[in-house]
C-alpha cells in the first residue's frame, strides 16, 4: 500500500562501499511535503544515503521505497530531482542550453520544454543570465543552474546534496527561502548539510552519525530535549550521548 504521507521509506537499509559497511540496518521515513534536513558530520553517510534514495548507489540491501515505488525505478525518473555536490552542468553551454538539454532528457516535448526552462530559470532567480555560458558564471550561479536542471522536470521529490556549500550568506538565505517555497507548493525536499544553523530552516531533521540515525526530530524538539541554545550545540550533545551509550555498551560487552 502506498502511504501518501511518506515520500521516502527505508527499512533495514544496508550499504557497502569499497568493502566497508557504511550504513548498517537503517530505518527511516521522510514525510511528504516537508523540507527534511539530513545533517551529520563529514563522512557520516549523508551522500551514501541520498544515493540509495535516488537509486544510483551499488551494493544496497534492504528496502528503499520512494513515492511508492522501489528506489531507482524507471517510473521515478521524472518524479525525483537530484543535485549532487559537484555542479553537474555543461560549462561550454549556456544556461538555457543546459536546461533545455535536461528538459528534453526528462522527456518533455519542445514547447513544454521551453516553458519548463523559463520556469526553472525564474525559480532559481537566474533571469538575465539565460544566454551566458555556464563556464563564465560565478560559483553560486553555477550551483543554481544545477538546481534548475533538477527542477525542469517539476519533480515531486528533490534530493539535494549540500546545496549551500561555498555560497555566501545572502545566497544561502535565498536558497532556503526557495526550498520553503517549493515545499509550500507540495514538493518534498531532502537536503543534506553539515551547517547546523541551517537545521532551523527545516520542518524535520534526520541526524546521522557513522551511518546511524542519532535523531529523527524537529528543530524545536532538538533544542528542547538537549537543552542546548542552538542547533550546533544540540547536535554535539546528541553525538556525545550516542558515544557515551556506545562506550557503555562496549564496556558491558567486555565484562
Ligand atoms: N568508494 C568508497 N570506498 C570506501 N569508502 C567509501 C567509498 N565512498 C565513500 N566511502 C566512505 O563512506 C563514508 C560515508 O561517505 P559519505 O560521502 O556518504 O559521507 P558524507 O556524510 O556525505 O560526507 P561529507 O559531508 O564529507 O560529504 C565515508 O567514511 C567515506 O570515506
Amino acid at each position: 500500500m502506498v502511504n501518501n504521507d511518506v515520500a521516502v521509506r527505508a527499512r533495514g537499509l544496508r550499504v557497502v562501499r569499497g568493502g566497508r559497511t557504511i550504513i548498517d540496518g537503517l530505518d527511516v521515513a521522510v514525510p511528504a511535503g516537508q523540507v527534511v534536513g539530513l545533517l551529520g558530520p563529514s563522512g557520516s553517510g549523508k551522500t551514501t544515503l541520498l544515493r540509495a534514495v535516488v537509486g544510483v548507489q551499488a551494493h544496497v540491501t534492504g528496502e528503499v521505497t520512494v513515492l511508492g515505488e522501489p528506489a531507482g525505478s524507471p517510473g521515478l525518473r521524472r518524479r525525483v530531482g537530484y543535485v549532487t555536490q559537484a555542479a553537474s552542468v555543461y560549462t561550454d553551454l549556456t544556461v538555457v542550453q543546459n536546461l533545455g538539454y535536461f528538459a528534453r532528457l526528462s522527456g518533455l516535448p519542445g514547447r513544454g520544454a521551453d516553458a519548463a526552462v523559463r520556469r526553472a530559470v525564474a525559480a532559481v532567480d537566474l533571469g538575465g543570465h539565460e544566454k551566458q555560458r555556464v563556464g563564465t558564471l560565478s560559483g553560486g550561479e553555477r550551483s543554481r543552474v544545477s538546481l534548475a536542471a533538477a527542477l525542469v522536470a517539476d519533480p515531486e521529490l528533490l534530493v539535494l546534496d549540500e546545496p549551500t556549500v561555498g555560497l555566501d550568506p545572502v545566497l544561502r538565505r535565498d536558497l532556503w527561502a526557495m526550498f520553503r517555497r517549493l515545499a509550500a507548493e507540495g514538493r518534498t525536499l531532502l537536503v543534506s548539510s553539515h551547517v547546523m544553523d541551517e537545521a532551523t530552516q527545516c520542518d524535520r531533521l534526520l541526524l546521522l552519525r557513522d551511518g546511524e540515525l542519532v535523531a529523527d526530530t524537529t528543530p524545536a524538539d532538538l533544542l528542547e530535549t538537549t537543552g542546548a541554545p542552538d542547533a550546533e550545540r544540540a547536535f554535539l550533545a546528541l553525538i556525545d550521548r550516542a558515544e557515551g551509550a556506545g562506550r557503555a555498551a562496549q564496556g558491558e560487552g567486555t565484562r
